[in-house]
């Protein structure tokens, strides 16, 4: 059976680095990072596997989402075995996986072990790599609401840095079933938890568990999977690829397609991120997400 470990605090997953490295001491051996020239450390070849989950019955319906826990639809679900299949075609191996809160992350990243036949790695979850929390735009049609609004306006609130779109109030349709879920009883701590995120205070609340969890396992040479969401992969993506505030505008992440970063021994990119599809696919793919905000 697959372990499972919610990681509610960053100091929780020293259990989980411990306990994947017991039970995983003979694959760990095989994981030795690769060197891939004879200048050294600063060419250690580490790898890393993120992917979006598949279509969630929200993202079908074109609806701002975030922190609202939507299902993956039907074509989602084929998503992630289609991801499963790829990630098994390249030969993919991992030691450990991390996901969000969120059950569209969690039920691709299942689906992708079952379909890659690696099912018993730890799962390890935070709250810190949830999709951006969209506010008092959740639940709101993207395309009305860039009728509304306007198309700039959207592309603001979509894919600018820094600016969040309007809060959640408490008498927002969905607050309760948000804010008051069970699952965030330990963590966020009330000050920490948000009612509308702008990129940079997402990647703010990302890049902790990025740094003091995942960086030192990629380190340890623990083979990682990642499955996020859109907005907290695009953070990920900015820091590795140190992206300006402007270049991060235009990157748009499908769902359901696996990419793959090669990192130096300073979990720097080697090359840039390579999807596992091909390229046309993925263009359209990204292109059809960028076009979510468009007015009908
Ligand atoms: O919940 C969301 O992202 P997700 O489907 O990756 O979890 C957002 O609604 C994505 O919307 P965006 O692409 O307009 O930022």
């Amino acid at each position: 059976m697959t372990a499972i470990m919610k990681i509610n605090n960053l100091s929780q997953c020293l259990s989980c680095l411990l306990s994947s490295k017991l039970s995983h001491s003979r694959s760990l051996s095989k994981a030795t990072p690769k060197c891939a020239g004879p200048a050294g450390d600063n060419k250690k070849k580490f790898v890393i596997v993120m992917v979006r989950h598949g279509q969630s019955e929200w993202n079908e319906q074109n609806l701002f989402c975030g922190w609202y826990d939507a299902q993956l639809t039907e074509k989602g679900k084929q998503e992630a075995c289609a991801a499963g299949k790829a990630v098994k075609d390249a030969k993919l191996k991992f030691d450990l996986a991390h996901t969000s809160l969120l059950k569209r992350a969690h039920d691709t990243l299942q689906a992708v072990l079952e379909v890659s036949e690696q099912t018993k790695i730890p799962i390890c979850k935070s709250w810190r790599l949830n999709e951006r929390h969209y506010g008092g735009l959740t639940g709101l049609n993207k395309a009305e609401t860039a009728k509304k609004f306007g198309e700039e306006k959207v592309k603001i609130w979509r894919r600018s840095f820094d600016t969040p779109p309007p809060p959640m109030e408490e008498d927002h349709k969905y607050y309760k079933a948000i804010h008051k879920d069970a699952r965030y009883k330990d963590e966020p701590q009330p000050c920490e938890f948000p009612n509308a995120e702008s990129l940079k205070l997402t990647i703010e609340r990302t890049l902790p568990y990025w740094n003091d969890v995942i960086v030192p396992q990629i380190k340890q040479g623990k083979r990682i999977i990642l499955a996020a969401h859109g907005n907290s992969l695009r953070g990920i993506v900015k820091h590795l690829d140190q992206l300006s505030d402007e270049a991060i505008m235009e990157l748009n992440i499908p769902t359901g397609i696996p990419f793959v970063y090669e990192l130096d021994a300073q979990i720097k990119p080697l090359a840039p991120m390579k999807f596992l599809g091909d390229a046309e696919t993925v263009k359209k793919a990204m292109e059809s997400v960028a076009k979510q905000g468009k007015a009908k």
